[in-house]
């Protein structure tokens, strides 16, 4: 995710992205990030914090909590709760309906043009893997959305199989 250069810069920003399974947070100062943490760990810090960028793929009771949590830790910030655009950063969404694109994706598609001028793939391995084209011209081509390993397992109960050849997981590869 990337904070605007329009927005006043020698201010600190949190950024919240806020996936099915976890919370994200990075704390940027210009164009920095100089704190990161998931979930929990923000409650070890009080930073001074002069906007939150709010970035959820949850539904809107659970959004209306979060929103009012964060309003209560940083009564003097300014909380943007990001949405997704037919149109912008020079990038056009290939969905007619642009609001049923998930914001986590959006924001991937906007992140990679605005740094590559080509046509770029745009894998984010999480609770699902979602998958997006977007092209020179700033189109966005679309995407696939599907489940991850850990979700696939859960699926099908591979993970009461005694064989460990049959269980994945990215750390016993790393
Ligand atoms: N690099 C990776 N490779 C494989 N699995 C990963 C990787 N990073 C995270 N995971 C797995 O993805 C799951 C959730 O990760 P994460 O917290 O990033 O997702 P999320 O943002 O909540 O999900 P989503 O964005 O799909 O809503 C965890 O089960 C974690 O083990
Ligand atoms: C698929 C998830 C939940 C993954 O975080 C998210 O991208 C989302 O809510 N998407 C909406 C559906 C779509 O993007 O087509």
């Amino acid at each position: 995710m990337f904070v605007n250069n329009n927005h006043p810069t020698e201010r600190c920003v949190l950024v919240m992205d806020v996936g099915n399974t976890s919370i994200k947070w990075a704390l940027f100062l210009k164009n920095d990030i100089i704190w990161r943490g998931r979930d929990h760990e923000i409650d070890d810090h009080a930073f001074e914090v002069h906007a939150v960028y709010f970035a959820s793929v949850r539904d809107d009771s659970n959004n209306l909590l979060l929103l009012e949590e964060v309003g209560k830790r940083y009564p003097n910030a300014n909380v943007l709760d990001l949405k997704v655009s037919a149109v912008a950063c020079g990038v056009e969404n290939a969905y007619s309906e642009p609001h049923r694109l998930g914001i986590d994706r959006w924001l991937g598609v906007l992140y990679v043009h605005s740094q590559y001028q080509g046509t770029v793939v745009v894998v984010d391995a999480g609770t699902a893997v979602k998958i997006d084209v977007v092209n020179s011209d700033g189109r966005h081509l679309g995407g696939y959305i599907a489940p991850s390993s850990d979700m696939m397992e859960k699926i099908v109960g591979l993970e009461y199989r005694a064989d460990p050849i049959f269980r994945s997981g990215y750390d016993k590869y790393v």
